[in-house]
């Protein structure tokens, strides 16, 4: 693990395609002031770059797969240690998609003390997934696209889910019905022990 990173908080925010989690992740950073690390933004970051690797990048989620594993970790590592030394804790929202994504982060950058689960049901994230991309501009953000993630998510990423509660890290939120924010904030961290 990163010597920087000692005692700094790394909590894994994973949930299904339009679960919420960005929308969470927001809410938390209002109240606790933790960094907020999309690895889906970081991959549109590099798409709008316009660079080869963004092409190769754009093609693989406009079919709702998992780009390669350590193309999103270099990003974040890089992202993540440019502001070690000055960020309280970060919040890794949409990773790991797979468990060996986990693992590989563990290996290079360091463990989570926590994984939110952000949890909704399948035609709760298509609504919202079909509502965003009304005004959204994202590629994935249409029904075929959208099956396709919500199947890897099943296949993929839920294990990873059991994964990390093996190790009894994991916080679960229901994510159903509205945002709420201030003190009714869903994901309130004051209950989680390791925060
Ligand atoms: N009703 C309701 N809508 C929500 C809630 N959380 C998010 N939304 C809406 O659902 C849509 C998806 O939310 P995001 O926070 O972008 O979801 P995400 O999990 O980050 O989605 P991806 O970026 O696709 O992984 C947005 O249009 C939000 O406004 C919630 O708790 N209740
Ligand atoms: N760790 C990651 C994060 C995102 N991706 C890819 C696959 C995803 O469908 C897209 C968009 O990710 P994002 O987290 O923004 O969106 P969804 O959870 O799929 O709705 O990027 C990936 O392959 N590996
Ligand atoms: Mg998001």
């Amino acid at each position: 693990m990163e010597k920087k990173l000692k005692g700094v908080k790394i909590i894994f925010v994973v949930g299904g395609p339009g679960s919420g989690k960005g929308t969470q992740c927001e809410k938390i950073v209002e109240k606790y002031g933790f960094t907020h690390l999309s690895s889906g933004d970081l991959l549109r970051e590099e798409v709008r770059s316009g660079s080869e690797r963004g092409k190769t990048l754009s093609e693989i989620m406009e079919k709702g797969e998992l780009v390669p594993l350590d193309t999103v970790l270099d990003m974040l590592k890089e992202a993540i240690l440019a502001k070690a030394e000055t960020s309280k804790g970060f919040l890794i929202d949409g990773y790991p998609r797979e468990v060996a994504q986990g693992e590989a982060f563990e290996k290079k950058i360091g463990s989570p003390t926590l994984l939110l689960y952000i949890d909704a049901g399948s035609e709760t994230m298509v609504e919202r997934l079909l509502k965003r991309g009304e005004t959204s501009g994202r590629v994935d953000d249409n029904e075929e696209t959208i099956k396709s993630r919500l199947k890897t998510y099943y296949s993929a990423t839920e294990p990873v889910i059991k994964f990390y509660e093996g190790r009894g890290i994991v916080r679960r939120i229901n994510a159903e019905g509205s945002e709420m924010g201030g003190p009714g904030l869903k994901s309130d961290l004051r209950y989680f022990p390791a925060v």
